[in-house]
């Protein structure tokens, strides 16, 4: 097969990028189809050709799966933000706990895992309490912002997003307009912008239970006076905003956030209720995109943690103690461990404020600390990662503290897949996961896993 082929294909799978999967050919080649979905019969042109796999565009649709529905979005396809559209929510559920069960049984070894099936979003559209849109200044377009095209760096602008709380819609709406208005420019990729080229990204947060919303503006460079003062004029003009800050980024790389941070307009901080706990944090921090399922989420992984008496707790990857609460809430000793400051700092008076005595924060990489925690007794492992899961060291650290129980929260099932491999070999029985769906219309899923020591 060769590059600009024609096949015709029944696609057999769906990757988490909503790509329609087929061996094709004689050599059984991979192909990712994009908009085919499982069962259908489409023809399709070979577009690239990898050493492992190639990527395909229909030509046209021979048969229609009946999972296949309209997708809501005007952009659908161009951006790469939801991939899963086209399929009846039924059907993304499906996939998502396959995902999880694929994962665990080819990366974790694990045969006929014990998965439930994937719990539903209470809202399927306008749950999303964050939005994080890249910004560049474009020849003729000096702010352009909006999401990327899949697999590239080119920004599709936006338009109002449905997977985000109105509320977001209204305040984007409002700044990328007041922004235009007072003159601010989007920066170039690299470093090749010009003086005034400034915005790199905007990210925009609304409680959703609660009225707090706030805005960041991330730029490449300190403001100048008269640039400060345009973006608190900028963030006046937002009606019902509660707070605008200002962060510098002269970091290369894709991660938005900087080191430095100053307040331009109102609050610095906002809070959000998840069930009876309110969190306070700063717009860098991170906080579960979709608040109603978090609550289902954290319930549920107390839950597992504190199956028995409450004991000691070793959270690694808190964030700003959010789980922390529910983990002790039953009396539970929780030891909470965070690398990102503007979150740790955050973790004791979370805590204070909903009534939670005994959280212990530390502000540490896990694993540059789990090792000398690990010394002292705890029954019960906690771990919420990022998407990269857990190094070595924290691994080795989480069996060294030989706890009863270990609660694996995730957003990647391959990482989690990874890491319960290491955990088992060292000793440790995979007894059951549930993947929640945090991510409605996306390809992602977040699980929680429990493992026990092997004999109990
Ligand atoms: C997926 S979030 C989970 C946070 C929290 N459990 C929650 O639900 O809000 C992962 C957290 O780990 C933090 N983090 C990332 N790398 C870390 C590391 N090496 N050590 C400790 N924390 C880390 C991030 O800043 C982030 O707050």
């Amino acid at each position: 097969m060769i590059q600009g082929d024609k096949i015709k294909v029944t696609i057999s799978d769906l990757n988490n990028e909503g790509e329609g999967v087929v061996r094709a050919g004689d050599e059984r080649f991979v192909v990712f189809v994009a908009d085919a979905l499982p069962g259908e019969e489409v023809e399709a042109r070979l577009v690239t050709k990898k050493k492992n796999y190639g990527t395909a565009k229909v030509l046209r649709r021979l048969s229609e799966s009946p999972e296949r529905i309209t997708p809501a979005c005007g952009i659908f396809g161009r951006c790469g933000g939801c991939q899963l559209q086209h399929i009846s929510y039924g059907a993304q559920l499906r996939m998502k706990r396959k995902t999880v069960v694929d994962a665990l049984e080819r990366i974790g070894g694990i045969e006929a895992p014990n998965v439930h099936e994937c719990v539903p979003s209470p809202e399927l559209w306008g749950y999303r309490n964050k939005a994080s849109l890249p910004v560049q200044s474009l020849g003729g377009e000096s702010l352009r912002a909006g999401f990327y095209r899949p697999r590239s760096h080119d920004i599709i602008p936006y338009s109002d997003c449905p997977v985000l709380l109105p509320q977001i819609n209204r305040n984007l709406n409002g700044l990328l307009t007041a922004l235009r208005e007072e003159g601010f420019c989007g920066a170039r990729e690299g470093r090749r912008s010009l003086p005034n080229e400034l915005i790199r990204h905007i990210v925009v947060r609304q409680a959703q239970f609660g009225e707090d919303s706030l805005c960041a503006v991330i730029g490449r460079r300190p403001l100048s006076k008269k640039e400060e003062k345009s973006l608190r004029s900028a963030a006046q003009k937002i009606k019902g905003l509660s707070g605008m800050v200002y962060n510098i980024n002269d970091s290369p790389g894709n991660f938005i956030w900087g080191g430095r941070t100053i307040p331009i307009y109102g609050a610095e901080l906002m809070s959000e209720r998840l069930g009876r706990y309110n969190f306070t944090f700063e717009a860098s921090s991170f906080f579960q995109v979709n608040s109603a399922q978090a609550l289902s989420l954290y319930e549920y992984a107390a839950g597992l943690a504190l199956d028995g008496a409450p004991g000691k707790i070793l959270e690694l990857y808190s964030g700003v103690g959010s789980l922390t609460a529910f983990l002790a809430a039953g009396g539970a000793e929780v030891t909470a461990v965070e690398s990102w400051l503007p979150a740790a700092k955050y973790i004791a008076g979370n805590a204070e404020r909903n009534g939670i005595k005994k959280i212990v924060p530390h502000t540490a990489q896990a694993e540059d600390i789990a090792e000398s925690l690990s010394g002292s007794r705890c029954d019960v492992v906690v771990v919420d990662p990022p998407r990269s899961g857990c190094d070595e060291k924290v691994i080795a650290a989480m069996l060294k503290a030989v706890p009863e129980r270990i609660v694996y929260v995730s957003c990647n099932p391959a990482t989690l897949a990874r890491d319960i491999k290491r955990l088992a070999e060292g000793g440790y029985t995979p007894l059951e996961a549930r993947p929640f769906d945090m991510f409605p219309q996306t390809g992602h899923v977040e699980t929680a896993a429990l493992l026990v020591k092997t004999g109990k």
